[in-house]
Order: structure tokens, then sequence, then C-alpha cells
């Protein structure tokens, strides 16, 4: 069912998992009033409520907006992710339903790496170990497996925006490091690039993943990597849950083959604060648990909040897709004196030729005319005279093809 634009103050954007109060400040100083804020994620029944009139909606990681949820979500017409990963919705549906999935690709990059690089300094040290025996009453004041990380060797699986930076800040404490990705790299610093993951597992002392969730990193570190990976080296995932065996990891860590852990992602993690974290590494003296709070800073957090939500309202304002994840990206600049229409169809040869027959049938004049697409949708916007809007917004609906129309005045 195609749609067209609406008053601002009917526009309802739905923001779930507590985003930052910024993302609020954007709409609302964008002229976005009708926001339904929830500081935590919802229970499906409440979620299919809520999102069922919503014409925005912003989430973090939790929020599963599958194909069932989108299918249902009849008015939606952008998703934000205030977060990196998008592997929480079905981007594939959102594609055909002409939605698209706008993320904060680089905003929390920074605070991940920090993290990371303090968990390697502790684990290096077995400081959880000590801290963990303190706070039953022992005092574990040895040397015995406690080391600088000066002179050792980081292995970096995925080396992107999080693994970059935490090569470079690595190389300041004077560890080597080498990274594996299944793209050809630019080395930062004096890192190297290894081909092979076995290879790198083999040389590291400490291991940390920073891959995206995708079908070909599912449990790609499992039994047969954590044995490929040296006696006492130290292993990290602030990535994804799905990437790793967590019971495999639970062998390891219990045999002593890895000295200890840090890890942040979950297969399966709590719905809110409230729920109970079970997870077969709890007890384990020598791991890190950390609640999915590597990209959980103050800093972070603002800054995504202004980055989604400010996509999100240009995407409402004036059409712009620009950094969409599933989306042809279009770049447009503002438009004065002429009404905007936003086309959004499947990609079959010859809409635009339609499209363009029935305008010039009509004498319906466009000033200015963008297409993008990708191999499944395609993605026109138009400028004509405001006084023909409306006519235009017919024929376009009458295209054969047509997932989505807007009219942005
Ligand atoms: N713990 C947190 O709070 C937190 C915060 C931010 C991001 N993340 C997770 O970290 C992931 C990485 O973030 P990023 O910003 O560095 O992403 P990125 O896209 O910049 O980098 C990911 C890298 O992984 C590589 N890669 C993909 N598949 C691979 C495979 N099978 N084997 C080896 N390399 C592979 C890519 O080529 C890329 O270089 C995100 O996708 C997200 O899931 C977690
Ligand atoms: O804030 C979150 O819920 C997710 C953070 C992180 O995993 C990301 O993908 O950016």
């Amino acid at each position: 069912m195609a749609k067209h634009s609406l008053d601002k103050d009917k526009i309802k954007i739905l923001l779930l998992e507590g985003v930052h109060q910024s993302a609020v400040d954007v709409f609302e100083r964008a002229g976005y009033t009708n926001i339904e804020y929830h500081k935590a994620s919802l229970g499906d029944e409440a979620l299919h409520e809520s999102i069922k009139d919503a014409h925005f909606v912003g989430i973090r990681s939790r929020t599963q907006l599958t194909a069932d949820v989108l299918k249902r979500a009849e008015k939606l017409i952008a998703i934000g992710c205030f977060c990196i990963g998008t592997n929480q919705v079905d981007l594939a549906t959102a594609e055909l339903l002409g939605i698209p999935v706008f993320n904060a690709p680089f905003s929390n990059t920074r605070s991940v790496a920090e993290l990371v690089l303090g968990e390697i300094i502790m684990l290096m040290r077995g400081i959880p170990e000590r801290n963990a025996i303190a706070h039953r009453g022992g005092w574990m004041k040895t040397a015995a497996g406690s080391y600088e990380v000066r002179g050792k060797t980081l292995g970096v699986i995925g080396y992107g925006h999080i693994g970059t930076q935490l090569g470079i800040l690595a190389e300041t404490l004077g560890m080597r490091v080498v990274f594996f990705d299944i793209e050809d790299k630019l080395p930062l610093g004096n890192a190297q690039q290894i081909h092979s993951m076995e290879q790198l597992l083999a040389q590291s002392d400490v291991v940390s993943l920073h891959v995206p969730e995708t079908p070909q990193t599912k449990d790609m570190i499992g039994t047969a990597e954590f044995a490929a990976m040296r006696k006492g080296s130290i292993f990290i995932n602030a990535s994804r849950g799905t990437v790793v065996d967590i019971d495999a990891l639970t062998v390891a860590l219990k045999e002593r083959h890895l000295a200890g852990a840090a890890i942040d992602v979950f297969p399966v993690e709590p719905q809110s604060n409230d729920d109970e974290f079970i997870s077969p590494l709890r007890g384990l003296d020598n791991v890190l648990l950390t609640p999915h709070v590597g990209g959980s800073t103050a800093e972070a957090q603002e800054n995504i909040g202004i980055e989604v939500a400010g996509k999100l309202a240009k995407y409402s304002d004036n059409g712009s897709t620009v950094s969409a994840v599933n989306f042809p990206e279009v770049s447009l600049p503002m438009h004065k004196g002429t009404s905007r229409l936003l086309h959004i169809h499947q990609n079959r040869p010859g809409v635009l030729i339609k499209i363009n027959k029935a305008f010039s049938e009509k004498g319906i004049n466009i000033a200015a005319q963008y297409l993008q697409t990708t191999a499944e949708i395609g993605y026109v916007v138009m400028e004509v005279d405001t006084h023909q809007a409306e006519e235009a917004l017919v024929e376009l609906k009458a295209i054969e093809g047509t997932l989505r129309t807007r009219v942005l005045f």
C-alpha cells in the first residue's frame, strides 16, 4: 500500500531501549513532537502494539525487527539502529517493503577499542582472578601468570573501524599487532595482515574479535580454533555473541588452555536489566563478563543519538538516504519552491520511462530527478511544481511495481 507524507505532529516516532536524550532533542528541533519513548526494549505483544502506527522506529541491539514485525508495521517509513550492528533487523524484508535502515557506523568504535585495551592489560596481569579471590577474603599475591603487554602479540580478527583503532592503541603500549580479515586491508602503524586465521591464532598472546554478525561469522570460533590458540593466551569477544561457541570457550577456560577471557556479547542476552543473565561462563574467576556495554559510554551514546536521529529526520524531511545500509543511497540538496516526490519501486526494467511518459502525458514538469537502485529496488526522487504534486502522486501510485510513494511539500 503506497504512503505519502503527513504533517509533522502526526508522524509518530517510537524510540526504544533508552536511546540517548540527544535523539529526542534532534527530533524536537526538527519539529517532530509525537515521540513515544521507552527506556527498555518491549516484549513481543507490546512491540506489535506500539510499532503498528509508528512512522519511524529507533532501536539498539535488543529489539528484533523480524519480517513478521515489519509486515505488521504498516506505517513504518524508516528504521534507526542507534548502534553499529544491524543484524537485529531483517534488512532484506525491510528493503522489499521500501523501508531504509540507518545506523551509526563510527560513533561508539573508540569506546569499544578503549574497553578492550583495558581488558587486555587486566587479563595479562591475571587481575580478574585476583580481584575475585580478594572479594572472597583471599590474597593472591604472586607474579605467576602475570605479564606486561609490552612485546606481546595481539591478533585482531576483523580489522575494521574497531579493530584498526585497537591495533593503534595496542601498539602505543608496545604490542605487536597482527590481523586477519576477509578483505585486504591497509595495515595501520606496524600491523601486519595474516591471510590464515589459524596462523594468527597460533602466534597471538591475545586474540580479539571485531567481526560483524553474518552467516559466515556464526560460530567461527569453536573447539578447533581454541585448540589452535597458544596455551595460556587470552581471548576477547566484544563483537557479537553468535560468533563464538560459548560451550567450547567454557571448556578451554576450565581446562586452563586459555588463561582468561573478556566477553561482552552473548548468544542469548537478557531482554532487560531486570532479567537474569544465564551463561556457562558465570562463576569463572578468570573471565571478565560485561553486559554488552562495549559502546555504552556517555560520549558514544550522545553522538549516536545525534547521528541516527539526524539521518531519520533528514530522510523524513528531504528523502536523503545517504549511508542507509539496505537501500539505494541518494544524497539530496534541500528543495525550495517545488514539491519533492519519492517513489520506491521493485527494480524492473522501464520504470523510469513509464514515470516520465505518464508525467509528460499529464503535462507535469519535472524540475529535477534522481535515481539509484539496488538489485531489488529502485528509488526515484523528483521535483515538480507544488500545484501539480497531488496529480503527480496519483500517477506515481499507478506505476506497476510501486512499493511506496511520499510527497514532501
Ligand atoms: N560490544 C559492543 O557494544 C559493540 C559496539 C560496537 C560494535 N560492536 C560489534 O563489533 C562489530 C565490528 O564493528 P566495526 O565498527 O569494527 O565494524 P567494521 O564493519 O568496521 O569492521 C568489521 C570487519 O570485519 C571484517 N570481516 C567480516 N567478516 C569477516 C570474517 N568472516 N572474517 C574476518 N573478518 C571479517 C570486515 O571485512 C571488516 O573489516 C560490529 O559489527 C558490531 O557487531 C559491538
Ligand atoms: O547499544 C547497543 O545495544 C549495541 C552496541 C553495539 O553492539 C553496536 O552494535 O553498536
